[in-house]
């Protein structure tokens, strides 16, 4: 079977910046894929280019078999995978419930079954209690919510998501964990960044890390962990030169 997602040479310059450098990110079907890199890597800017929603300057990018280069065929990829983009973008003045509506129909689906869909994802993510706000009236951790219901409404087989344990508490993470982890045992697949190693290590099957733009490692989470635990490698791998920097002397001094 073909890869869930596969890109040759996928490069994306900002006027003289080469922000992702030549990758070939290879993620199988029925994987959870951990994307990770430091600060600045270029991973918000792959996620934008897998999805259609930013233009490689360089590179090919296949997507459940479909070009997304292609117009038709990139259209065709999105009524298959959700995404939890990182601007998130919802609007602002709609309710959980609207905004849900907005994107079951996006997604050509019947209104009875975005109305049960609905009701069962904002319960599931504690966010039933909010109905009558409006987004804009959430906190930055029901947004995420509410974009990750979004993203699972129309039941994709691919899921992207940018950060989705960011500014979550405790409880919806496991929630959300639970969820992930039934979705990639049922075969469907995962593409996932987040800076929470110990969630990552826990989740996914396998690793790639961007570091400067590069794909500098990409494999099965147990032969990136090598026996120790994902952020001492991560660490080893990514963060060697953050590591070395001096002390700030002039904190080690109560005035
Ligand atoms: N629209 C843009 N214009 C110019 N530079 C950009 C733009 N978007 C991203 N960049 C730059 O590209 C690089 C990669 O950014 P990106 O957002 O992909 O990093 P990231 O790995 O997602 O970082 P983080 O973990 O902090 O979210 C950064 O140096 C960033 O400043």
């Amino acid at each position: 079977m073909s890869p869930a997602i596969e890109t040759r040479g996928l490069t994306r310059d900002f006027g003289d910046f080469r922000a992702v450098d030549g990758i070939d990110v290879r993620v199988e079907r029925g994987t959870f894929y951990g994307f990770l890199g430091p600060n600045g890597a270029g991973k918000s800017t792959t996620i934008k280019m897998l999805t259609g929603l930013l233009a490689p300057s360089a590179g090919t990018v296949r997507v459940l078999d479909r070009d997304i280069l292609d117009p038709q065929q990139s259209l065709d990829a999105k009524r298959h995978i959700g995404v939890i983009a990182e601007n998130l973008s919802l609007f602002d003045n709609l309710t959980a419930r609207e905004y849900l509506t907005f994107v079951g129909r996006m997604y050509l689906m019947p209104r009875d079954t975005i109305r049960q869909r609905s009701a069962e994802l904002l319960d599931v993510l504690g966010l039933a209690d909010e109905e009558k706000k409006l987004s804009l009236e959430y906190s930055h951790g029901m947004k995420k919510k509410l974009a990750l219901a979004a993203a699972l409404l129309p039941n994709p087989d691919l899921l992207f998501l940018d950060e989705p344990f960011e500014g979550v508490d405790a409880i919806t993470s496991r929630v959300i964990r639970d969820l992930l982890a039934g979705f990639v045992a049922r075969g469907s697949t995962v593409f996932l960044t987040s800076h929470v190693l110990e969630i990552v290590e826990r989740l996914c099957t396998h690793v790639g890390i961007i570091t400067g733009g590069r794909l500098t490692e990409q494999a099965s989470l147990e032969a990136i962990r090598q026996g120790d635990s994902l952020e001492n490698r991560f660490i080893q791998l990514a963060g060697a030169d953050a590591t070395a920097t001096s002390k700030l002397a002039w904190l080690e001094t109560a005035q």
